[in-house]
């Protein structure tokens, strides 16, 4: 039996990207991966990202979640211009407002489900404790709290991954091809998951290579001549629930 973490209710963060462009220096060469592109995340819904391999979907979830500057254009997190913030403002803002769900899941295989899901969280140790069983019960792991990364499956080390991008309480979670490594009965339960995050009024972007994955966003855009284009529009007029009022207390940590 699951029950819903007692941190505060989901903020209703607005992330939205302008003018985007980013090239990589190899060999001397200069090659371009974005130019000019535009990013809205919706508060409620999940938006996917496809296109095809080294079209820019890692390198534009990376900018918009402030782990990789960009040539030009912004970032607007919560109102603020997240790339003309000073390092620590923005490295305080990404912890605050970001959740991040990779592919390979980057948990740190010496600590516990626990201690990876509380890691990010800066409070006292007591609350991360708490929030992290809460969010590890929330996700079906309640019973695998002290087990290691090497001793669970896959698809438990990614929703572990999802209960270290929620401790914070996040308004936007960047999920980068989190299905990639799990099979299709895990692959479901992780897409039921992000439905239920962005049900609480987050916005959720999904980097997939997978069309069944794109299938369950609300909009899809598809990465085209380095920006994403529209290629689907929202699937539900509404988010599932409204979104819940926009707490901002106790959103303190460190995001990974
Ligand atoms: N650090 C880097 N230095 C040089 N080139 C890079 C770097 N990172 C990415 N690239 C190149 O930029 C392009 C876009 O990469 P990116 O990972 O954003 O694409 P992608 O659409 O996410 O690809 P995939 O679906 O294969 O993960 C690719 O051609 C890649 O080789």
């Amino acid at each position: 039996m699951t029950t819903a973490p007692t941190a505060p209710s989901a903020p209703t963060a607005h992330l939205s990207a302008r003018g985007l462009s980013k090239s990589y220096t190899l060999n001397g060469q200069r090659v371009p991966v974005l130019d000019d592109a535009t990013l809205e995340l919706t508060p409620g819904r999940i938006t996917a990202l496809v296109g095809h391999s080294g079209s820019g979907k890692t390198t534009l979830l990376q900018i918009a979640g402030l782990l990789l500057p960009p040539d030009r254009g912004s970032v607007r997190i919560d109102g603020q211009d997240a790339w003309s913030l000073s390092d620590r403002a923005r490295t305080g803002l990404r912890r605050s407002a970001l959740g991040f769900v990779f592919h390979s899941f980057n948990l740190l295989p010496q600590h516990t489900a626990l201690r990876n899901a509380a890691l990010p969280w800066a409070g006292a140790p007591a609350d991360g404790r708490r929030r992290a069983v809460e969010l590890l019960d929330r996700v079906g792991l309640a019973d695998r709290t002290g087990h290691r990364p090497g001793e669970l499956s896959a698809g438990e080390q990614q929703r572990v991954a999802l209960a270290r991008a929620l401790i914070n309480n996040p308004g936007t979670v960047l999920a980068d091809e989190p299905t990639g490594n799990l099979d299709t009965a895990s692959e479901r339960r992780m897409l039921a998951l992000l439905r239920e995050v962005a049900d609480e009024g987050r916005s959720v972007l999904l980097v997939t290579h997978s069309a069944a994955v794109a299938a369950v966003a609300d909009e899809v855009l598809t990465m085209t001549d380095r920006a994403p284009r529209r290629t689907r529009s929202a699937r539900r007029a509404q988010p599932a629930r409204p979104p819940k009022s926009a707490g901002r207390s106790a959103r303190k940590g460190t995001a990974r």
